[in-house]
């Protein structure tokens, strides 16, 4: 694979030679658009390309995946990325796929074909792969290690990147043995630098990385975890006529924005989404006990803007990456401040203000006091690692219990917590504690009269429910499930989602090819099942009935497909397409395939279509729509003067790679002088100014015109 020619410079010595930066930024624009680099991003990407190993603190949303993204793009070889989930992977692989960068993953949920053509692009000798997305599970298998060190032999691995590195240790929030086993990486793969990537900020969660990795004098990035743009806001229950009622005002009072709302138990996610439904709120509910179809086309509709609240376990989250989330709200307090902070984080990854607010009520604190109590005492069973672990949960509660019970800046709590100094001053009004201090002590107080007289009452309720109430949430909730995760399985399903699959694989004493043999066929046991039940019509008329797809269903499916495309219109311009007629084609395409086989399969493959929508080709385009569909060619006609594909203005060996994966997008960049950024409106200037926005939609003319793109693009081909 011949080399790169990017632009060295020597820094403090001619053996430090880091690819200059401007060729850096030059690759940032024209594959994610981007003007400049971000916090640290720079540092950590030339440290990397320079071979040395990196270990990268940033806050959520910060831009952690561009450390990895660029170095595949600017050095031959494959960046291998090890991702704790299969929605994560799945997101970005999709995503920069439409960017045209080749990049796949590998995970269980794949076909046995899918996998094997990867296989068989990686043992080419000379794949086209900038970036393999991982599970830490395949990675621990012998199998895969010993196909990763025939391609580290061939010179083919460029650098390890392990995201959401926090994993790895026990100390983090989010431990997964499997993370664990990465270190035997470091002696695999020999010479090859180690890019750990988290926004766990713990001091010892740090050191737990970076020894558990092997990583080697690394350049050690710390970004402030500080989020301007988020307005802190805790709201007491015990002090609200109806807590419901109160969330659904407070989202109603900002019109249709984009929403995420957790909760901690699946039931009421149920219930809290069927009340906001109710009263006119965009909403679906979205955690474990849905069935992966349900769970795929929420998340589709929540991505694509169809749905604007999601409410949620903390199955909901990582590597979802919609800018524009404007609130997120907890509806009963999270396990510990590292928790909160992650998942509060993924409001505003557009920089804009938004909010995050939480519910905070006594009940729900001795609930979750008695699950992480009970937790602990089961584990002080067992070893003394896993028992100073369940304390340390203890004492993680108690920091959001004091975020909820103080009266001090939320903000400064919330940083110092992660072991940020910081000065009174920097919140600058940009919580209730700091902006209404006299309202939240005025709170606090009365909470603290409100507690006090229901004590008694409280107490024995506690008790009587806590056996049976408790026990139900225990089962019924997420997140402690991680802790039961396989520790030696094949490949388990890495996603929080299979928690079923995964916990029978573990219980299992048969051997790991075996129990993927087994899963493997549980799995089509259970879709034979389906089929068999949805065809016996006999038997299960009413289930039918309940499955069957109406008309409306039918129309509302066309237009949703309208939708995904005029939405991807800007790639499908050069063809002579009627989108009605095209929708209409797909819906009946979809309606053929699986209108037998009930809602939930056609759902789920209109799902599917939405989303190929979104990275299909013309090319691929006129394919389905000419000949699986009966097009008739008056219909589709490609353009006779198609525009012949943009090289990459850096490296010429990225052309075939681009090429080759057939997905550029004709859209330039942005502009190379980067305009300065807009000033950070207040919360509610912002979505004012977003409702007159879209109030007087020609205020808003769309700046993605293709002409426009595609010759920058010829511009940049030709300065080449
Ligand atoms: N230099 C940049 N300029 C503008 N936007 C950027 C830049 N780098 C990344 N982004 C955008 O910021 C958003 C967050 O990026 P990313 O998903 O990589 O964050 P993260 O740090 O991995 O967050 P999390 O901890 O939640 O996983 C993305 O939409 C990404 O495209
Ligand atoms: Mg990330």
């Amino acid at each position: 694979m011949s080399k790169s020619q990017l632009p060295l410079q020597n820094v403090g010595g001619a053996e430090k030679r880091v690819v200059k930066k401007e060729a850096l930024v030059k690759l940032l624009r024209w594959h994610f658009g981007y003007s400049d680099f971000r916090g640290k991003q720079l540092e950590a990407i030339q440290a990397v390309l320079s071979g040395r190993d990196c270990f990268c603190l940033m806050p959520t949303g910060g831009g952690k995946s561009i450390c990895y993204q660029i170095p595949a793009l600017a050095k031959p070889g494959i960046v291998l990325v090890v991702c704790p989930l299969i929605a994560l992977m799945e997101n970005q692989v999709m995503a920069l796929k439409e960017k045209g960068i080749a990049a796949e993953y590998l995970s269980s949920t794949q076909t046995v074909k899918t996998k094997n053509e990867i296989y068989e692009k990686l043992e080419s000798g000379k794949p086209s792969l900038s970036l393999l997305y991982v599970t830490p599970e395949l990675i621990a298998t012998s199998g895969f290690m010993a196909k990763l060190t025939k391609i580290h032999g061939k010179g083919l691995i460029s650098l390890i990147a392990i995201d959401e590195a926090h994993c790895v240790s026990t100390w983090g929030h989010d431990f997964r043995p499997s993370y664990r086993k990465l270190s035997s990486l470091r002696n695999r793969l020999p010479g090859i630098p180690v890019l750990a990537l988290t926004a766990t900020a713990a001091p010892k969660v740090q050191e737990d990385v970076i020894k558990s990795l092997s990583l080697e004098n690394p350049l050690v990035l710390k970004s402030s975890f500080n989020r301007p743009n988020i307005y802190y806001e805790v709201r007491y229950k015990d002090l609200l006529d109806n807590p419901y009622s109160d969330l659904c005002d407070y989202l109603k009072s900002y019109g249709n924005i984009c929403a995420i709302v957790y909760c901690l138990e699946r039931t009421a996610c149920d219930d809290l989404a069927i009340h906001l439904s109710s009263n006119g709120i965009s909403c679906a509910a979205y955690h474990a006990g849905l069935n992966s179809k349900v769970r795929s086309s929420v998340l589709d509709d929540w991505i694509s803007s169809k749905t604007q609240v999601v409410v949620a376990t903390v199955a909901f989250g990582y590597g979802i990456d919609r800018k524009d989330v404007r609130v997120v709200c907890h509806f009963n307090i999270p396990k510990s401040m590292e928790s909160f902070y992650q998942e509060s984080g993924r409001a505003g990854r557009d920089q804009l203000p938004s909010q995050s607010l939480l519910y905070y009520g006594v009940d729900d604190r001795k609930k979750m006091e008695f699950i992480l109590g009970n937790a602990a005492s089961k584990k002080s069973h067992s070893s003394s690692l896993e028992e100073g672990s369940s304390k340390k949960s203890l004492a993680d509660f108690r920091l959001m219990i004091e975020y909820c019970e103080e009266s001090n800046c939320r903000r400064k709590k919330i940083l110092e917590s992660f072991g940020e100094e910081v000065t009174a001053s920097l919140c600058a009004k940009s919580c209730d504690s700091c902006k209404h201090p006299d309202k939240v002590s005025k709170y606090l107080e009365e909470l603290t009269n409100t507690t006090n007289s229901r004590h008694r009452n409280w107490s024995s309720r506690i008790c009587i429910s806590s056996a049976s109430d408790f026990k139900d949430a225990e089962q019924f909730s997420e997140f402690w499930n991680r802790d039961d995760e396989a520790s030696g399985s094949e490949e388990d399903i890495s996603d929080s989602d299979d928690i079923e699959i995964t916990k029978h694989i573990a219980n299992s004493s048969k051997s790991s090819e075996r129990r993927i043999h087994d899963t493997m066929e549980s799995l089509q046991r259970a879709e034979e099942n389906y089929y068999k039940s949805t065809n016996n019509q006999d038997k299960q008329v009413n289930k039918v009935d309940k499955n069957s797809i109406s008309e409306t269903l039918r129309e509302s499916g066309k237009q949703r497909l309208l939708n995904a495309i005029k939405q991807n219109q800007h790639r499908f311009s050069n063809l002579q397409i009627d989108f009605e007629i095209s929708a209409e084609k797909l819906e009946n395409e979809c309606h053929k395939k699986y209108g037998k086989s009930g809602k939930s399969f056609y759902l789920s493959q209109m799902a599917s279509t939405v989303r190929w929508l979104s990275t299909a080709t013309p090319d691929e385009l006129t394919n389905r729509l000419g000949t699986n569909a009966n097009m008739s060619s008056e219909v589709v006609k490609p353009a006779a003067n198609v525009s012949p594909l943009p090289i990459s203005p850096v490296i010429t060996t990225q052309f075939h790679r681009v090429k080759a994966s057939g997905t550029v997008k004709f859209n330039s960049p942005v502009s190379q002088d980067a305009a300065p950024p807009p000033p950070i409106l207040s919360f509610s200037e912002f979505v004012n100014r977003r409702k007159t926005e879209d109030n007087n939609p020609s205020s808003t003319t769309s700046k993605r015109q293709s002409g426009d793109g595609v010759s920058r693009v010829m511009e940049k081909k030709a300065k080449c």
